[in-house]
């Protein structure tokens, strides 16, 4: 019953709708012990001889008037206790939603989607069975039970009531080891369940994948497997659940051959009339429901409190990198200085991702960020990004700490497109103004040329109207980088990053957006990182940045002059796109790689290789 103590706090929240559906069920068992005594009624009357027209009339007024309260009292407590439950279901839903919107990055390494999806289906829904069909039960069981037994021992008699009563507690105790079984067993099933959601949404994530690699049948058995295993987990569960109902129909049967037996015995000797013995024998018909009602509580709370448990679990987890919030509101324009001495993930054990990284962004200024991959280009952003908190240092905005300022002030004024940009089923319009939805056409048009996008949007069938995605178009991997740009531009953000967000469209395109960037943030900042080094070319200062330390820094031209990382990765990219105009078939796009790969390719290229490729 602990579940009904996690839950207190909502009964108590809702006691008026509790009440209501109680006393309307509490009414439902006090309707049903009238029947019996009726029947019991009439029996005598039919030994007797007594029974008239008129008593038969009215005998059929009682149990058709007893019927039409019970029908009034049913629908009381049904829409009362179901309307509760589902309003717990919600609420326990928006907790859950909005400790996803809370958590970081790292929650969501450690926790897959398909787990995260099924505690937000399968076990809000066993906790709401518990607010719903729990408490009827409960209260059903221990109400029609209770007045029964009652009725059983004032109108009948206390001792035929005793040896009908007598193999209850042995329900009880049964009730009680069926119940530890299935909770151990249900909260094994849920797991399972996660895992088969886990792999529902890695493979349609993930479907390109398998197909390229023909792995389809492969996937197809990793698949089955994980469904065996819920089968497995579920069929367990439903063993001990099926121990449940032919142990009732037993106890019932004991029962009514005890109460024969003795009722039998009191009627021949005239303790009892035979009416009575009849309505005892119904009454015992009454209390088969709520022994069933027993059983099917304990198996709704085991459930239940499995699953509270595990939500709750999910609910305990804290955002590892706690950021702290301060009071300051965001001044209009200000210059960025990044000065990390130190900085390791919190799940790293060893080795540091960022070392002495010191840099000033100041306004209208442009700062280009490269590197081999895993140089910590993108811990860079997650820093600026307040995504982690705990560094040695310091990261000013306008000589202000960033902690200082208030989170909902200096996020927006962060513009960030990501590497992995995510376009909502919405129209074009609204995927745009997403971060502003009181946006204007015309400001929307700006941002989208800016982003060099509006061309292809006004091409598409409906224009801004256009719906994105599954029920829209398909966009190509250019088109939805540069409509992520169009959405951060709209913000206007004091510090605009572009994290590779150049990759996919093309040179002369990647061209026009960084003039028009230029031309449009004179008073705001732009963070540029990207693998293409036609993209910081002409940024005011370039970072290449090598196991988390500045390798080298500087303009374009110093830099090639260097001769170091930054010049020969130009120069390879340089041959690289090259080669693409000319439509070589020995294009090395493809096999482009972002790192030292591509250095050994360029010093084959320059320095005469040894294998023959040229
Ligand atoms: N969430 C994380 N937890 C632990 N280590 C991480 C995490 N994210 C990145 N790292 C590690 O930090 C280092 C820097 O990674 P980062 O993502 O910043 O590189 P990057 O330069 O952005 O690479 P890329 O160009 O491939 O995006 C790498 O060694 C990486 O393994």
């Amino acid at each position: 019953m602990g579940i009904f103590r996690d839950l207190w706090w909502f009964f108590k929240s809702e006691k008026k709708g509790y009440g209501i559906g109680l006393f309307a069920l509490f009414m439902v068992s006090m309707t049903h012990l009238i029947p019996p005594l009726v029947i019991g009624e009439i029996i005598d009357h039919i030994v007797k001889h007594t029974l008239s027209l008129t008593l038969v009339l009215e005998f059929s007024g009682i149990l058709l008037a007893t019927a039409a309260f019970e029908y009034g009292f049913r629908y009381l407590w049904s829409t009362n206790i179901w309307g509760e439950a589902f309003k717990l279901e919600k609420i326990m839903r928006v907790r859950l939603f909005r400790h996803f919107l809370r958590m970081d990055t790292l929650f969501y390494q450690r926790n897959r989607t398909g787990d995260l999806m099924a505690h937000a289906t399968n076990d809000l829904q066993a906790i709401q069975e518990v607010a719903g069909r729990g408490v009827l039960t409960w209260a059903d069981s221990l109400m029609t039970g209770g007045t029964t037994i009652i009725a059983m021992l004032l109108f009948i008699d206390w001792r035929l009531t005793i040896i009908a009563v007598l193999p209850l507690p042995f329900l009880a105790l049964v009730s009680k080891i069926l119940g530890d079984k299935i909770h151990v067993s249900f909260e094994h099933a849920q797991e399972t369940f996660s895992e088969m959601n886990d792999k529902v949404q890695e493979s349609i994530t993930g479907m390109k994948a398998i197909k390229s690699f023909g792995e389809e049948t492969q996937d197809m058995a990793d698949f089955q497997q994980k469904l065996d295993n819920i089968d497995e987990a579920f069929v367990k569960v439903n063993r001990i659940d099926s121990m449940y109902d032919p142990l009732i129909t037993l106890i019932v049967g004991v029962s009514y051959t005890l109460t024969i037996a003795l009722g039998g015995y009191y009627v021949v000797h005239h303790v009892l009339s035979l009416g009575q013995l009849v309505a005892f024998m119904t009454y015992i018909g009454n209390l088969v429901w709520p022994m069933f009602a027993i059983g099917v509580l304990f198996n709704v709370i085991e459930r239940g409190r499995a699953s509270y448990s595990r939500v709750d679990k999910l609910l305990a987890q804290e955002a590892e990198s706690k950021v702290s919030e301060g009071k300051l509101l965001m001044p209009d324009s200000g210059d960025l200085t990044f000065n990390v001495q130190n900085f390791t993930y919190p799940n790293e054990h060893e080795g540091r991702n960022l070392q002495n990284v010191q840099f000033d962004l100041k306004k209208g200024k442009v700062l280009g960020l490269v590197g081999r991959t895993g140089a910590g280009k993108s811990t860079i952003i997650k820093l600026l990004m307040r995504e982690f908190d705990h560094y040695e240092g310091e990261i000013d905005f306008a000589s202000r700490d960033i902690m200082d300022y208030q989170l909902d002030e200096y996020l927006p004024a962060i513009g960030y497109v990501p590497q992995e940009h995510f376009l909502f089923s919405m129209s074009v319009r609204d995927n745009i103004r997403f971060a502003r939805m009181m946006a204007s056409q015309e400001e929307v048009e700006l941002a989208a040329r800016a982003a060099g996008i509006h061309e292809d949007i006004v091409a598409f069938p409906a224009g801004y109207d256009t719906l994105v995605g599954e029920r829209g178009v398909s966009l190509s991997g250019g088109q939805k980088q540069r409509l992520s740009i169009a959405r951060a531009l709209l913000i206007q953000p004091k510090v605009l990053i572009l994290d590779d967000a150049l990759s996919a469209v093309d040179a002369k395109t990647e061209q026009l957006i960084l003039s028009n960037l230029k031309a449009l943030r004179h008073e705001s900042s732009t963070l540029i990182v990207s693998h293409r080094l036609s993209s910081v070319m002409d940024a005011d200062e370039i970072l290449v940045l090598e196991a988390g330390k500045i390798a080298e820094r500087g303009l374009h031209g110093n830099l090639i002059k260097a001769e170091g990382w930054y010049a020969q990765m130009w120069q390879m990219q340089q041959i690289e796109s090259h080669l693409e105009s000319q439509n070589s078939p020995y294009s090395l796009t493809e096999k482009r790689s972002k790192d030292d790969e591509s250095v050994s390719m360029l010093t084959k290229v320059k320095g005469g290789n040894n294998d023959g490729e040229s």
